[in-house]
């Protein structure tokens, strides 16, 4: 059995990074990957989805063309190129980072699944991998998750797809139709359409479930109006039909015939990966139970990214790994910033309204529609609206939506506002660059009003 100081399991959008500051520190150390490097993220997820969408943005804005006096011909998309971009980014991307990984002194990568065998006094946990088997007594998981594939009748008699076989496809679906309507099925929803699929999105009971009615409401007509089928329902059975896909639904309504069929139903951590004698408390949702400070329930193993239930992006499984290196930095109190990449994307931090209400503060409102945004309406940009919400005693803000053009970026000052306990009145009294969407953060904190 071969002794390691360290050994990280997991080279997603924390290992890496993890493993190598060990290294550099000196440690000898293991880094078991059981697929491509990079994870989700850099695969099959973040990355090669955003990469995708500029070619759906870029069809958009070209049939648009003429509303900018730009003529530009029949668009035609051709798919495969499409996606061979994508591919070219990505294979570029994990050939730097694997190379990089190489390159490191004292790191040693291994492409195999490991299984764990946690020590309750924390000396020697053991990592098998292949026939092999390894001691150490410091364990550093970055497991992330795959997607939840919903017991849905049928669905094993058909070649369903999640991300991963999505992406993989080098012909363009005649009609994708997508169980789910979160962040994955609203992305890639709207992706295709603009590609020339039909869409069918069956989204249970509502697409963008966490988000305040309005916001949903708001996205769903930016993506009926590009002609993406939205039908608040679920599958009820799945099976063949000639060479295609047929859904039945529980609402009544007729079967959906599609030539594919995408999952995306949420995630489930990789925890069962580790075989059945890891040791790990986890929580009730599945993940591994963490501290602080990522310490899970047996001594000298931590759990990092998507796996410890403590975020669900590459940001925060990459910040899980600076917090760690980091002590005595601690992931309490993080404030989590996000954004669904919907064009136009969806940015998000804190509180929403259902959530302010609900909390007992005594709470604020400023919103402005996007239409009302300069910089908007002179880009054409106009879906949307921009919402700030305050705490009208303390002067904290709350939370903030931007659905519109750059939202991913501009929500980013109020999520730096709320990590550093700035008061409206500061961001208020701001000076903004015209004209800027971000302009707008300053301008509606002077009109706020009490939320209803
Ligand atoms: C389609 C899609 C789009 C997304 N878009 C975004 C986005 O735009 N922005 C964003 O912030 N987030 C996005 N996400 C989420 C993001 O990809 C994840 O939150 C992120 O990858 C989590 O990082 P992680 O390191 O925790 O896990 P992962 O990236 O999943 O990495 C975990 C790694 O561990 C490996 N592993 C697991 N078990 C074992 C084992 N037993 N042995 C060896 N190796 C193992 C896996 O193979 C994997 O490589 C998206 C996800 C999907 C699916
Ligand atoms: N822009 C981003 O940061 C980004 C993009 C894609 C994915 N992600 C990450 O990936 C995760 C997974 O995305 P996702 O879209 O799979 O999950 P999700 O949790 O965002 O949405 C899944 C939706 O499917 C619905 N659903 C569940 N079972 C269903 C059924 N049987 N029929 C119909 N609807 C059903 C749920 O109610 C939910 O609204 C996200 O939570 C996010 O963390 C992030």
């Amino acid at each position: 059995m071969s002794h390691y100081d360290a050994i990280v399991i997991g080279a997603g959008q924390a290992g890496p990074s993890v493993a190598a500051a060990l290294a550099a520190e000196g440690d000898h150390v293991l880094l078991v990957e059981m697929d491509r490097v990079g994870g989700t993220c850099l695969n099959h997820g973040c990355r090669p989805t955003k990469a995708l969408r500029a070619s759906a943005v870029v069809a958009h804005q070209a049939r648009r063309a003429t509303e900018y006096g730009v003529y530009t011909g029949q668009v035609e998309v051709d798919f495969p190129a499409a996606i061979q971009r994508v591919h070219t980014l990505i294979d570029d991307m994990r050939d730097g980072l694997h190379s990089w990984l190489l390159s490191i002194d004292g790191l040693e990568l291994d492409t195999r699944t490991a299984t764990l065998i946690g020590d309750p006094t924390g000396r020697e946990h053991r990592v098998t991998v292949g026939d092999q088997t390894h001691a150490s007594g410091r364990i550093y998981l970055d497991l992330g998750g795959r997607a939840a594939i919903p017991a849905i009748p049928g669905l094993d008699t058909v070649q369903y797809l999640t991300e991963v076989e999505l992406l993989r496809l080098t012909a363009l679906p005649r009609h994708l139709v997508i169980v789910g309507g979160g962040y994955i099925g609203l992305e890639f929803g709207q992706m295709f359409r603009r590609f020339g699929s039909e869409v069918t999105i069956l989204a249970g009971s509502g697409i963008a479930a966490r988000e305040d009615p309005d916001v949903a409401q708001a996205l769903h007509d930016i993506l009926t109006g590009e002609g993406v089928v939205i039908r608040n329902t679920r599958p009820t059975r799945v099976g063949p039909d000639g060479d295609g896909i047929r859904v039945e639904t529980d609402d009544g309504g007729e079967p959906v015939i599609g030539s594919h069929l995408l999952v995306a139903t949420g995630r489930t951590s990789n925890l069962d990966l580790l075989g059945p004698d890891h040791g790990l408390a986890t929580d009730e949702r599945g993940f591994v139970r963490i501290g602080p400070r990522y310490e899970t329930s047996l001594p000298g193993i931590w759990a990092l990214g998507d796996v410890n239930g403590h975020g669900a992006f590459t940001h925060t499984a990459y910040q899980d790994s600076q917090i760690l290196l980091t002590p005595p930095r601690t992931v309490t109190g993080r404030v989590t910033t996000y954004a669904m990449f919907t064009d136009p994307p969806l940015g998000r931090v804190g509180m929403t309204n259902a959530e302010a209400g609900a909390s007992g503060r005594q709470v604020l409102v400023a919103e402005t529609p996007m239409s009302a945004v300069s910089r908007a309406r002179l880009e054409g940009e106009t879906a949307g609206l921009m919402r700030i919400l305050v705490d009208a005693d303390t002067e904290e803000i709350l939370g903030a939506t931007i659905l519109g053009m750059q939202a991913d970026d501009v929500v980013q000052i109020v999520g730096l506002a709320l990590q550093a306990g700035i008061s409206y009145p500061i961001l208020r009294d701001a000076l903004p660059i015209h004209p800027t969407v971000a302009e707008f953060l300053p301008s509606i904190l002077g009109s706020l009003k009490p939320l209803e």
